[in-house]
């Protein structure tokens, strides 16, 4: 088999509790490969470690063990190989939409001339041909998350890591940004690593879904969604249906569970404080 484009390894991470000599461990063992141009879709409950794994793939923080390897590289820090792409639109507001997504590519010393190039072409592969010249102030919200969409393309990233970037959104515009993204996605051919609460989303999105179990994080399963997309509504179809359910099956017994710890832990701390 040929090297994974990004792999996740037996990734763990803890952290200190503070005031003890106890560890909390966030991420247990959690191993993925992501093919070159694989969408992959991470869903599980609230508090189950997919902001921290994002933070570990960002190169933001360090895994406790295991590693992390980009076209089997280890990752050691941030760098403009990964493009994220947050729920908030985390635009400089001074700056015009085309001025956001040419501000990568100064840093990466591109010239002049050649970062407006750039800026329009992706100006224009996310459908905001001729909305260059608006602040951010001055767009929607599908808007601006279109702009730091284009932005994160135009560093031209191995990958794109998505961390509920459409979560703020109205359903219409977060729909309507989905089918963008398939789209853009078919047309750059990008590995994409996309987090979601949303089970439809994920279905809708992902090539693969993978559930995370709560406290700590592991894998639970790994889902192929092997749909007809070419259908006029893929969300009504049988087969959309069907995965939807088992995702929303296997899910829901970790919200419970994790309902259920959280419980346990509140207890355990009060009667802590008691004592
Ligand atoms: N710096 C830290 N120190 C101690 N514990 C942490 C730290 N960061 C995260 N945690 C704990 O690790 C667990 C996972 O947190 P994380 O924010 O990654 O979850 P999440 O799945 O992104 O949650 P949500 O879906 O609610 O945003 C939580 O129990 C959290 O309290």
């Amino acid at each position: 088999m040929s090297t994974p484009k990004l792999r996740i390894e037996h990734v763990t991470k803890r952290f200190p509790v503070r005031g003890t000599k106890d560890t909390f461990t966030a991420l247990d063992d959690i191993g993925i490969d992501l093919a070159d141009g694989e969408f992959l879709v991470l869903v599980g409950p609230s508090g189950c470690g997919k902001s921290t794994l994002l933070d570990l793939l960002g190169g933001l923080s360090e895994p406790t063990s295991g590693r992390i390897l980009l076209d089997g590289r280890p990752v050691c820090g941030p760098g403009l190989d990964r493009g994220i792409v947050f729920q908030q639109y985390a635009l400089l507001p001074w700056r015009t939409a085309r001025a956001n997504i040419e501000f990568g590519l100064e840093a990466k010393g591109i010239p002049k001339r050649e970062r407006r190039a750039l800026a329009e072409h992706y100006l224009e592969l996310v459908g905001l041909h001729g909305f260059g010249d608006r602040y951010p102030h001055e767009l929607s919200g599908g808007m601006k998350q279109r702009v730091a969409i284009a932005r994160s393309l135009a560093f031209d990233p191995e990958v794109l890591l998505m961390d509920e970037p459409f979560a703020a959104l109205d359903a219409q515009t977060r729909e309507s940004l989905q089918d963008e993204l398939l789209r853009i996605w078919r047309e750059t051919g990008k590995t994409i690593l996309f987090i979601t609460h949303g089970i439809d989303e994920a279905v809708y999105l992902g090539q693969r879904v993978a559930i995370l179990t709560s406290r700590p994080g592991r894998i639970k399963t790994i889902v192929d969604v092997d749909i007809d997309r070419t259908v006029d509504d893929v969300r009504s179809s049988e087969a959309f249906r069907v995965l939807r359910h088992d995702i929303w099956s296997l899910l829901h017994s970790e919200v419970a569970r994790a309902h259920d710890l959280e419980l346990a832990t509140a207890t355990e701390e009060v009667q802590h404080v008691q004592h």
